[in-house]
């Protein structure tokens, strides 16, 4: 199969159109910031997270950095190829947030071409490359010690837009509840706001 965006169900329809950053997305530079304190990925409250910190880049892109803690261990030593998924996922799950439209995974191929130890930090870089309707096609990689080091993860995502109601429908209604109550109105902004 080849690799990049040309996969089956990851290749944007001849009509998609390039992504276009929101108006109020943050400058490049710009921390994003968690999306929710319990997030697995981002969530700064999350005992068990990654603790992933994200940064805008230009256009619809982003950085990322992760740094590998015993937790996170598959093999002795090693991370977990799904703590790896995780923090590609998170990573570009973000992006969203310079389109300012509320999405989920829908699909997510993960390639692994290089193990990642404990204590090493990846640095992650995601792009989003296609919308067309309510679809989002984007790609991201990770690689060992630096925005240049050696390539050791990399995966091809689509996102499908979705509206708040599909985490009142599906989510707990404590953590909803809490979620909203949550002081940090950037927070709630981010969860709730939809390309106003
Ligand atoms: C009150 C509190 C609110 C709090 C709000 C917080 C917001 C915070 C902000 C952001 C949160 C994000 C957090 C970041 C974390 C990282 C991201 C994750 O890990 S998300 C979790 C993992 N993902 C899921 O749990 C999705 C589970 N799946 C679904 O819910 C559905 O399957 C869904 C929404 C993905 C699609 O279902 P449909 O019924 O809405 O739409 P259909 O018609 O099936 O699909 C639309 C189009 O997408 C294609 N599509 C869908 N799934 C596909 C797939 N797996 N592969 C290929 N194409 C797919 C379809 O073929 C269709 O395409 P055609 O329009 O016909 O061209």
């Amino acid at each position: 199969m080849p690799p990049g965006p040309e996969r089956p169900g990851l290749t944007p329809p001849p009509d998609a159109a390039a992504p276009v950053r929101h108006r109020d997305a943050p400058a490049p530079g710009e921390l994003l910031g968690s999306h929710y304190d319990q997030c697995f990925g981002c969530g700064e409250d999350q005992a068990h997270g990654l603790h992933l910190v994200t940064t805008a880049g230009e256009g619809v892109s982003v950085t990322a950095e992760f740094t590998v803690r015993p937790a996170h261990q598959g093999a002795p030593g090693l991370a977990h190829g799904g703590v790896l998924a995780s923090a590609l996922d998170e990573t570009l799950g973000s992006l969203n947030w310079l389109l300012r439209t509320i999405a989920v995974t829908g699909r997510l191929e993960t390639d692994y071409v290089r193990p990642v130890p404990v204590g090493a930090t990846l640095h992650l870089a995601a792009r989003c490359h296609a919308v067309a309707g309510r679809k989002i096609f984007s790609t991201a990689e990770g690689r060992i010690g630096g925005p240049d080091g050696p390539l050791a993860v990399r995966a091809d995502a689509l996102f499908v837009e979705v509206k708040v109601d599909h985490f009142t429908t599906h989510g707990r209604p404590d953590e909803i509840r809490a979620a909203m109550a949550d002081p940090d109105q950037d927070k709630v902004t981010r969860a709730f706001e939809v390309n106003p």
